[in-house]
């Protein structure tokens, strides 16, 4: 990557060029599954800004907390933009109806993260009616595992079926048993969706659009995301049905006005399909981070006792053993909040964020970078920065604590990123890995069941960096 300008950065100069390029042959997301092995290694002889050869275009990578934050905070309308991605256009992603995730930065994008926001909110997003239903959740799912009767067993599905009932009841306004064949089906079919999104076919899609053409390519590729869509076509047309304009009952409720607003306005985002791609966002996004960071969360529980132990004896002295966990606890929770945080840090599970893409010319660390280049934002260099963690490869909830036991906030902490695409769930996550996690431990210790060798460490990139699956033992405290 060519420095412009020279030590000290000159007036902007156009002009672009590529030193040291390193060749993949796979599409971006694919990239980011090689990120979580390459990176490190990569920018250590590379630099903190480098690009990277994908195919026949170029992509630049940013690698630790200064790099980003001057990418994400000092620029960020420069990198605000998203790529776009030809096989979104046959998940049902369009020009009005690009959902929130992967919408080009926009008047679109910017009414539609408003809205979701605000009526977020609305529906408690960091308010106390919205933790009663988390703490009401937790409460299943702690009866959930009470009756696998300390027998060994895989925490993945329960905790998904827990999780994805918080989002689900805010958009649809309704949860599903855990014994729910049909809702069973539709979280699997949403992993299935999630690993054809970022399967090698898909990935060759990318770089090779022009498949797409082929008859019948896109519908073989992405059958779950069909079935998927079908789902929530289905629980779109029971609101219809039972809705007016002055009913207000979910996020699903509150879009479909916004529709009867916005019928004169052609070209709106709010429209039928628009509905659709939002909400699936909403629910992807806020069901499979949360859960796999609570999977990582029971995951290293089991590889450190002594940490339970002590998250254990900190919520028998502030919560006891007679109520629920509530908000309010977190701040007399200083041991407890930074083994949380540091799950999140450790667990690094967005590595590479979402891809973004520069909104115009810019320059980054003094490198030239010009408008549409795809940049991907290297989160885990920054969580693992080595200039700013004391043990980064290592799970130290000290990272997070003062030397009289304080919590400390750390400007490195960035599992949401930062800037204008900061994930818009973050309330909402910090709320449910509290409460879900706090619950959890409350009424039980949870055991490596006997015979069963150490789990790994390292994760399985698909959209997010998940735990290899794992058994567990849970026993009532
Ligand atoms: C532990 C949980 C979570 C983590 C670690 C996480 C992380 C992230 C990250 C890294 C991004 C990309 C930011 C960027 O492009 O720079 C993101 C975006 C986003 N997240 Fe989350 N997220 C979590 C939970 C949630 C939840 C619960 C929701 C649902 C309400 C949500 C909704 C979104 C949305 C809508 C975006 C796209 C924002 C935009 O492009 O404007 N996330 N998240």
């Amino acid at each position: 990557l060519g420095r412009r300008g020279g030590a000290g950065v000159g007036p902007l100069r156009r002009g672009w060029c590529c030193r040291q390029r390193l060749r993949f042959v796979v599409g971006e997301q694919m990239i980011s599954a090689c990120a979580t092995l390459r990176l490190p290694g990569l920018s250590k002889k590379y630099g903190n800004v480098f690009s990277l050869q994908n195919c026949w275009s170029n992509l630049i990578v940013v690698n630790g907390f200064k790099a980003v934050k001057e990418a994400l905070v000092q620029k960020s309308e420069d990198f605000a933009d998203r790529p776009y991605f030809p096989i979104h256009e046959h998940l049902g992603y369009g020009e009005t109806s690009e959902g929130v995730v992967f919408a080009r930065y926009s008047h679109t994008w910017k009414e539609q993260r408003r809205f979701a926001l605000s009526t977020l909110r609305n529906f408690g997003m960091g308010k106390k009616s919205l933790e009663q239903r988390v703490t009401k959740e937790a409460g299943f799912l702690c009866s959930a595992i009470c009756s696998e009767k300390g027998r060994p067993f895989d925490p993945h599905f329960l905790i998904n079926n827990a999780v994805s009932n918080v989002i689900c009841s805010l958009i649809y306004g309704k949860r599903f048993d855990y014994d729910n064949k049909k809702f069973q089906r539709l979280l699997h079919l949403f992993e299935q969706a999630l690993n054809e999104e970022t399967g090698f076919l898909s990935q060759l899609l990318v770089v090779v659009p022009w498949l797409l053409c082929i008859p019948g390519v896109p519908q073989s590729i992405f059958r779950s995301q069909k079935k998927v869509l079908d789902f929530t076509d289905e629980l779109v047309k029971e609101h219809r049905t039972t809705w007016n304009l002055t009913q207000k009952r979910d996020f699903t409720d509150a879009f479909l006005q916004e529709i009867e607003k916005a019928k004169e306005h052609a070209g709106s985002s709010f429209n039928d399909k628009n509905l659709h791609m939002v909400t699936i966002d909403l629910f992807t996004a806020g069901t499979e981070t949360t859960s796999t960071t609570l999977r990582w969360a029971l995951l290293y529980m089991l590889l450190h006792p002594d940490i339970q132990c002590k998250v254990h004896e900190e919520i028998d002295k502030v919560i006891g053993r007679d109520r629920s966990p509530q908000m309010e606890d977190l701040v007399n929770m200083p041991y407890t909040n930074a083994v949380i945080h540091e799950i999140q840090r450790y667990g690094d599970i967005t590595p590479v964020g979402v891809p973004h893409m520069t909104y115009r010319d810019t320059e980054l660390q003094g490198f030239f970078i010009p408008k549409g280049m795809t940049v991907i934002i290297n989160l885990s260099s920054v969580l693992k920065d080595e200039l700013i963690w004391e043990k980064p490869y290592q799970f130290y909830p000290e990272h997070f604590l003062d030397a009289a036991g304080q919590f400390v906030k750390r400007e490195a902490f960035l599992p949401f990123s930062i800037g204008r695409r900061a994930c818009l769930g973050e309330q909402l996550a910090r709320m449910e890995l509290f409460l879900f996690f706090t619950s959890l431990l409350q009424h039980f210790t949870f055991h490596l069941p006997e015979g069963q060798a150490r789990p790994r460490e390292d994760g399985h990139f698909a959209a997010t960096l998940t735990p290899h699956p794992y058994q567990i033992q849970a026993v009532l405290r």
